[in-house]
This record gives structure tokens, C-alpha cells and sequence, in this order.
């Protein structure tokens, strides 16, 4: 027959749009708890599917990954990737798999993040220099800010071989221009929708579009003028090859070789910048601020985190990337923090053709949401879901301790799955560790403003997860930081 998946009823023109709010995730789980695993809806005229389990995962996913591997096309998208010319947005064809080769060999691949180590490090360094400073005058930070700037400040550092802070104005400016891409673009991408509710003026929208693309292209061309500069001196002394090579550079090796499979051109460049910024900054600096929270809230957890680091790192030294395969207890925490807390709720892709799941039938041209948020929470894969227990990938037997978050395990997702899983889980998990271990290893926290001693757990709306109330708290430094640093 021709069956659709079980769906609620709609209403006209808005389809299913009014059960959105305000928090898509965590509604789209409450409709899952009614209507089942499997459900389909109409956002708009966009017709839609919702998987809610890990069973239902698996099916779009991997078994019929390829009918999947899609992302919708939204007015935003159009815009701010130059016409699509992106990656992350990229319908799955030739260009795609081109960038994406490039992603994995080259870009984001094992030797580029090696090399760009040092970058990670100083921006850890930096970040604690900031909070030691605090600690010595007993003043609040504003957690949140500082890793998005720590964030910022290591894509951009790897990306073009600048900082964005070097001046305090520049940094607000590039964040606010990111914060304003990712808001928009909706990296995973529901805002279209949430705006037709909540913004009936088209044409305001469209020119925010414009002001951000105009911003975004000044700050791009700048950046892009200033390398090609540099390579041309470069080339004239004939000295390439004497400094670590940012992405940027990569890429416009890649566009300036004849005997490459594809052409890249000025636009996918920039455009590449954009989505970099756009899926990786909020993503990890709000995947360390949910897991610093859990920690302030559960002291025990907190000890033992700093037991492991002390016994296997010791006071005399900060913690390093390459410490962390030493702490499984760490490791653990984070993938804890990542079931609970995954910046990227939805999973987000187009069908491409007609398919056949379960006794269902799907039409091609379909969006799919998958709700990672609702999988790590379901009772049938998780005992007490809703605490935070680090030990629960750690207990021998439990089948649990050989869970890794890279898209295997279709009850813990939070990097998506498959061709289109996120291309930089390595580099986000580098970053999330390392920085988490080192803010453990060398600060209690007591929280700011007398508000007790417990952090707000709320989630605010926000395509990352935003948390609804801001970590603030002070920073006390264990012993003297400044012999590691
Ligand atoms: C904790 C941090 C991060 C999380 C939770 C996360 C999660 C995700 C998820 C769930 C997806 C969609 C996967 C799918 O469709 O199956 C994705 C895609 C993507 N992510 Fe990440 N990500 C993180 C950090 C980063 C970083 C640091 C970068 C870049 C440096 C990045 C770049 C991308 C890109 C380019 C895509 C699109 C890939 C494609 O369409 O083929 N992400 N990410």
C-alpha cells in the first residue's frame, strides 16, 4: 500500500508547525512518547519524517543510507553559502565527495590536526591564564563566553592563521558574525520554520541575509587577499614549505592545482570558511560548558575526575592531548555529556528517492529528522537516563564500555552517522577533552552571584543547545598554575 508513517493531526497551512515550540527536540520527543518511533509530519508544506530510536536511526541511517544522505534547502542556506556552493549543505553528489575526500586526507585528516597541535595548546593555555587571573582576584567568569572564544579562537588560529581576538573588537565582531551564521543557516537546520511561526516579514529576513552575507564575504575576501599575498612572496622566494600549512592554504593549493578532479572555486572556498565556523564553534564550546556544569553539580564525579588526572599526570605538569588515552574515567564523562547533552539535537537530511521503511513508505523529497537528544534519553537502551553517570561506560560487562560516539552505535549519536557523520569528531573531541581535563586538573569552582550550589540544568531554544542559564562562577586555582603554564 502507500502508508505513511502514524502522524498527529494537522492543521491548515502551518501543518505541524505549532507543536514545534519552543524547544524542537524536546517537543518533537513528547509527539514521539504519543505517536510512536516513527512519525510523520508536515512542517509548512514540507512533508516530514521523525525517528526517535535507535532502531528507527539505524534503518535511515545505515540501512538505507544512501536514499538519506541529503540535506533540505532552506532561503538561508541559499544566501550565506553562496549559492550553495558549501559543503555542509552540499547536496550529496561529485562536489560533496570531492571536499569531503579532501576533508578526511587533508583538512581534518590525522597529519593537518597533528600539525596544528601547538594552536590547540597555546588556546588552552591562553584560556587558563584567564581564569588564573580571576581566581587571583576572586572575580566571576562568564564560562560560556570564554570557551566560545577558546573555540573561535582554535578554528580560526587553524583555519587561517589568525586569531580573532587580537583585538577585543575584532573578536566580538567575527563571534557575533558566527553566532548570526549559525543562528541563521541553522546548521541543522530548522529555523526556516520556526521563523514562518514567529516572523511573517519575509522581506526583514531576507535583508538580515544579505547584511550577514555582505559582512561575512568582507571578512573572507580580507582573509583570502592577505594569504594569497603571502604565497605570492612565497613563491617568489621560492621558500613554500618552510611553515605549517593552515586550512586556507590547503584549499587554495587544492584551487590552484590543474590536475585536480574539480575545480574549487573563490566561492566554495569561502564558503568552506563559513561552514567550519558556523558547525564547529558553538557546538564544542557548549559541549564543555554542559560538562563542567554536571561536574559543579556532582562533587563526587568531580574528585574522581581529578583523582585520575592527578595520579596519571601528576601537579608538576598541565595535562596534554596525549594524556587522555590515560584517562578512561575523563573519557567517559565526555561521552556521559554527550548523551545527555548533544549540541547537535537533530540530525537533519533529505530523501533523495521513494523508500520503503518498515511497512511504511517514504516519498522522495522528504526531510528527515532524527532526535539524537530523545535517543540518549530512551529508557529500553539506558538505566536512569536522566542522571549523569560516567560509570555507566566503564562498568565491565554492561556491554557499555566499548561504546564510542563516532556513529557505530545507533543509541549514541551525537556526531550523526555514516558518509554524512560529522567530518571533524576527532578534532571536537581533542578540543572538548584536553580542555576539560585542564580546567579540572587546576580549578575548583564556586559558583558566582550567591546563587546557591547548584547550576541550573535548563535548556534554552538554540540549534546548539544553548543552556538557559549562563555558568557563571569563580574560578579558585588549586596550587601555584603558573610553573605548568
Ligand atoms: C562537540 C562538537 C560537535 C558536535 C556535537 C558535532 C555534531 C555534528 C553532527 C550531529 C553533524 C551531522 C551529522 C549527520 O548528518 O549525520 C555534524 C556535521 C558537520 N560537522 Fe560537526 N560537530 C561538532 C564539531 C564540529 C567541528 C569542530 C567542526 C569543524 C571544524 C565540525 C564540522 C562539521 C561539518 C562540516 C558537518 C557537515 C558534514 C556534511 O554535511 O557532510 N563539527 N556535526
Amino acid at each position: 500500500g502507500n502508508r505513511l508513517p502514524p502522524s498527529p493531526l494537522a492543521l491548515p497551512i502551518i501543518g505541524h508547525l505549532h507543536l514545534l515550540s519552543p524547544i524542537p527536540h524536546q517537543a518533537f520527543h513528547k509527539l514521539s512518547t504519543k505517536y510512536g518511533p516513527l512519525i510523520y509530519l508536515l512542517l509548512g508544506s514540507v512533508p516530514c519524517v521523525l525517528a526517535s530510536t535507535a532502531e528507527t536511526a539505524k534503518e535511515f541511517l545505515k540501512t538505507h543510507e544512501l536514499s538519506f544522505s541529503d540535506r533540505p534547502f532552506s532561503a538561508a542556506v541559499d544566501y550565506l553559502t553562496y549559492g550553495s556552493a558549501d559543503f555542509s549543505f552540499a547536496p550529496y553528489g561529485p562536489y560533496w565527495k570531492f571536499m569531503k575526500k579532501i576533508c578526511m586526507s587533508e583538512l581534518l585528516g590525522g597529519r593537518t590536526l597533528d600539525q596544528l597541535l601547538p594552536v590547540r595548546r597555546e588556546e588552552i593555555r591562553r584560556l587558563l591564564m584567564k581564569m588564573i587571573r580571576k581566581s587571583d582576584s576572586e572575580d566571576t567568569v562568564d564560562v560560556g563566553g570564554e570557551l566560545i572564544t577558546l573555540a573561535n579562537n582554535i578554528i580560526s588560529r587553524m583555519m587561517m592563521n589568525k586569531r580573532c581576538s587580537e583585538s577585543e573588537k575584532e573578536a566580538e565582531d567575527v563571534r557575533s558574525l558566527v553566532h548570526e551564521v549559525a543562528e541563521l543557516t541553522g546548521t541543522f537546520n530548522l529555523s526556516d520554520y520556526i521563523w514562518f511561526c514567529r516572523n511573517i516579514d519575509l522581506q526583514g529576513l531576507r535583508k538580515r541575509f544579505e547584511d550577514l552575507h555582505v559582512r561575512f564575504d568582507a571578512m573572507a575576501e580580507k582573509i583570502m587577499k592577505e594569504h594569497e599575498e603571502v604565497r605570492g612572496e612565497k613563491n617568489e622566494r621560492g621558500n613554500e614549505g618552510d611553515r605549517v600549512k593552515d586550512l586556507l592554504d590547503i584549499l587554495l593549493d587544492v584551487a590552484e592545482d590543474d590536475k585536480a578532479e574539480l575545480k574549487l572555486t573563490r566561492e566554495n572556498i569561502k564558503a568552506f570558511i563559513l561552514d567550519i565556523f558556523a558547525a564547529g564553534t558553538d557546538t564544542t564550546a557548549i559541549t564543555i560548558e554542559w560538562a563542567l556544569a554536571e561536574l559543579i553539580n556532582q562533587p563526587d564525579i568531580f574528585d574522581k575526575a581529578r583523582e585520575e588526572i592527578d595520579s596519571v599526570v601528576g601537579k608538576s605538569r598541565l595535562v596534554e592531548e596525549s594524556d587522555i588515552q590515560n584517562l578512561p574515567y575523563l573519557q567517559a564523562i565526555v561521552k556521559e555529556t554527550l548523551r545527555l547533552h548533544p549540541t547537535a539535537p537533530l540530525i537533519v537530511r533529505e530523501s533523495t528517492e521513494d523508500c520503503k521503511i518498515g511497512e511504511y513508505n517514504i516519498p522522495k523529497k522528504t526531510r528527515l529528522f532524527v532526535n539524537v537528544w530523545a535517543i540518549g534519553r530512551d529508557p529500553k537502551h539506558w538505566d536512569n537516563p536522566l542522571e549523569f553517570r560516567p560509570n555507566r561506560f566503564l562498568t565491565e560487562g554492561s556491554g557499555k564500555s566499548q561504546l564510542d560516539v563516532r556513529g557505530q552505535h545507533f543509541h549514541l549519536l551525537p556526531f550523526g552517522s555514516g558518509r554524512r557523520g560529522c567530518p571533524a569528531t576527532t578534532l571536537a573531541l581533542q578540543v572538548v577533552q584536553t580542555t576539560l581535563a585542564s580546567m579540572i586538573q587546576c580549578f575548583k569552582f564556586k559558583l558566582g552571584d550567591g546563587k546557591g550550589t547548584t547550576v541550573d540544568m535548563t535548556e534554552a531554544p538554540g540549534l546548539t543547545l544553548p543552556r538557559a542559564h549562563p555558568l557563571v562562577c569563580v574560578p579558585v586555582a588549586r596550587f601555584n598554575l603558573l610553573p605548568l603554564i
